[in-house]
């Protein structure tokens, strides 16, 4: 794989709390690749590690080749960790501009363009004290973006925004992967969205890599056979742990080879199938699955 970051059993404590738990993950160059977890998982640290903005307790992770905290390469990376402040005396054109001038890049930035981009146009010349949080969203979008960077880090880009902006930066964000080539990387709670909008994800869970795979690799990974058969509980019988009632029909969690296996069993035990299909799991469901563990309370960092 061409991999724009490479993680190697990086781990980051703070005091008793673990919360990077020796977690390796390869993030494929090129796409929108999606960071879950629940809260406390580890999301935002991994950012701020891989920002350079906090050393890690042990572990490597390479970004586009070098290792973090590279200054060259923290120059090609436009990000966004949790929402942005800015100085609530400026507007958003000024904040651009003050932004782009501390890169070096006042005259390259097409600031007019950007804050068309992220829908702000008509606020632009507006303080940003009254901005809403979805304003604030869209003015730091845009700050990472503007740039032009290789490699883009969104923690939770679309929080407080309303379903047209989400819809539109979705379209943003989808539009510079395929056009420009870019590399983004989001955390995000938003699980429909992400679902939309991601090719590739990772779901963390108290630091650790829970599951990793594109959003059809794990949908099939955790599909499960719905059957429509009756009498129900004679087939819930059959099928033991392995099935789940589910409003009149019953999944069944069993390898696909053994599907025709099992509804002749059925049939030859009198019960009657009016239909079997195999179903595969949206992101929420797997999500659930793969952080069923209480993530709340971490590990203290002593416990191995
Ligand atoms: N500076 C810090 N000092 C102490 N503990 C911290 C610090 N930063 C993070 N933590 C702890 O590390 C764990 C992981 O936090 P992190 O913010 O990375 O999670 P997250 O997945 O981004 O969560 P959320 O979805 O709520 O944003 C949490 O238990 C958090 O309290």
């Amino acid at each position: 794989m061409n991999a724009v970051i490479s993680i190697d059993n990086l781990t980051k404590t703070f005091g008793e709390v673990r919360a990077l738990n020796g977690l390796s993950l390869e993030i494929p160059k090129g796409g929108v690749y999606g960071i879950l977890g629940p809260n406390g998982a580890g999301k935002s640290t991994l950012f701020r590690v891989l920002l350079g903005l906090i050393e890690p307790t042990t572990g490597h992770a390479e970004v586009m080749g070098y290792p973090i905290g590279h200054t060259p390469t923290l120059r090609q990376i436009g990000s966004m960790i949790e929402t942005p402040r800015y100085p609530a005396f400026m507007s958003a054109r000024e904040c651009l501009l003050w932004l782009a001038t501390a890169h070096g890049q006042a005259r390259e930035v097409d600031i007019d363009y950007w804050l068309d981009r992220v829908g702000l146009t008509e606020a632009a010349h507006r303080k940003v004290r009254g901005y809403s949080v979805g304003m604030m969203q869209r003015l730091g979008i845009a700050a990472a973006l503007m740039t032009r960077p290789d490699l883009v880090i969104l923690d939770e880009p679309t929080s407080g925004m309303d379903p047209p902006g989400i819809v539109e930066i979705r379209g943003l964000i989808r539009d510079l992967v395929e056009t420009d080539g870019v590399t983004v990387i989001v955390a995000s709670h938003q699980l429909l969205e992400v679902q939309r909008m991601c090719d590739r994800v990772a779901i963390l869970n108290r630091g650790r890599l829970a599951a990793e795979g594109s959003v059809a690799e794990l949908s099939q990974s955790s599909a499960h056979l719905r059957l429509t058969a009756s009498p129900l509980a004679k087939v819930m019988d059959i099928v033991g742990e392995a099935g789940e009632i589910s409003g009149d029909t019953i999944l069944v969690n069993i390898r696909r080879e053994d599907t025709a296996g099992l509804i002749r069993h059925l049939v030859m035990e009198g019960i009657d199938v009016m239909e079997a299909q195999w179903v595969g799991a949206d992101l929420e469901a797997i999500f659930i699955a793969e952080t069923r563990a209480p993530s709340q309370v971490q590990e203290p960092a002593h416990a191995v």
